[in-house]
């Protein structure tokens, strides 16, 4: 009976309890999703497909509302935050659209697949964002304590993935609703 009441409870607990409920994972994908922006733009540059696509925008909020009230996050929340990593996307895409129209050596030499390949990688990164969002939701306040460790998980992200300065201005961007409240 006891052996029972012990693995029951160490089994709560490891349910319960989240692997990290610091913010550096958070941010980190939040540089990994600016990252595959790269592929997206490549996706697109040299095509009529534009950077703005509200359709696909839409489908990506939805189903980001949708899981996040499965997980017991507000909707509404959630859709700012995400509507900020979309923006910030948009950013990167622009630019590198810009770059590699001065510089066409620079342009990739490779089309990726956007909706076999980069979407779905994308739609992968959601469902990671809700289980991080989640984790970190007690954290996630207009605290001084939010501030600091989003600004020390910010350049830790910005160091380990070398971000240039067009992706750090999107990282700044798109993790700005973090620490809202
Ligand atoms: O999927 C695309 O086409 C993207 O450009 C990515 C993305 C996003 O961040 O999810 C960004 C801009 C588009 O308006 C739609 C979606």
């Amino acid at each position: 009976m006891m052996y029972l009441l012990v693995a029951g409870l160490a089994a709560t607990m490891t349910t319960a309890l989240p692997p990290s409920g610091d913010l550096n994972a958070l941010v980190d994908l939040s540089a990994e999703r600016l990252l595959l922006a790269d592929r997206v733009a490549a996706a697109k540059f040299g095509t009529d497909q534009p950077i703005d696509d509200p359709v696909r925008e839409q489908q990506v909020l939805d189903r980001a509302a949708a899981m996040a009230a499965e997980a017991g996050l507000g909707p509404a929340e959630t859709v700012v935050f995400f509507r900020a990593q979309i923006e910030m996307s948009k950013t990167v895409q622009r630019g590198l659209f810009d770059r590699w129209t001065r510089h066409p050596e620079r342009a990739p030499a490779d089309r990726p697949d956007l909706a076999a390949d980069v979407r779905p990688r994308l739609d992968r990164i959601t469902a990671a964002f809700i289980d991080r969002l989640a984790a970190t939701a007690d954290l996630r306040a207009a605290t001084r304590r939010c501030r600091d460790l989003l600004l020390v998980a910010e350049g830790e992200a910005d160091r380990r993935h070398r971000l240039d300065p067009l992706h750090e201005k999107a990282l700044h961007g798109a993790i700005a609703p973090i620490c809202a409240g």
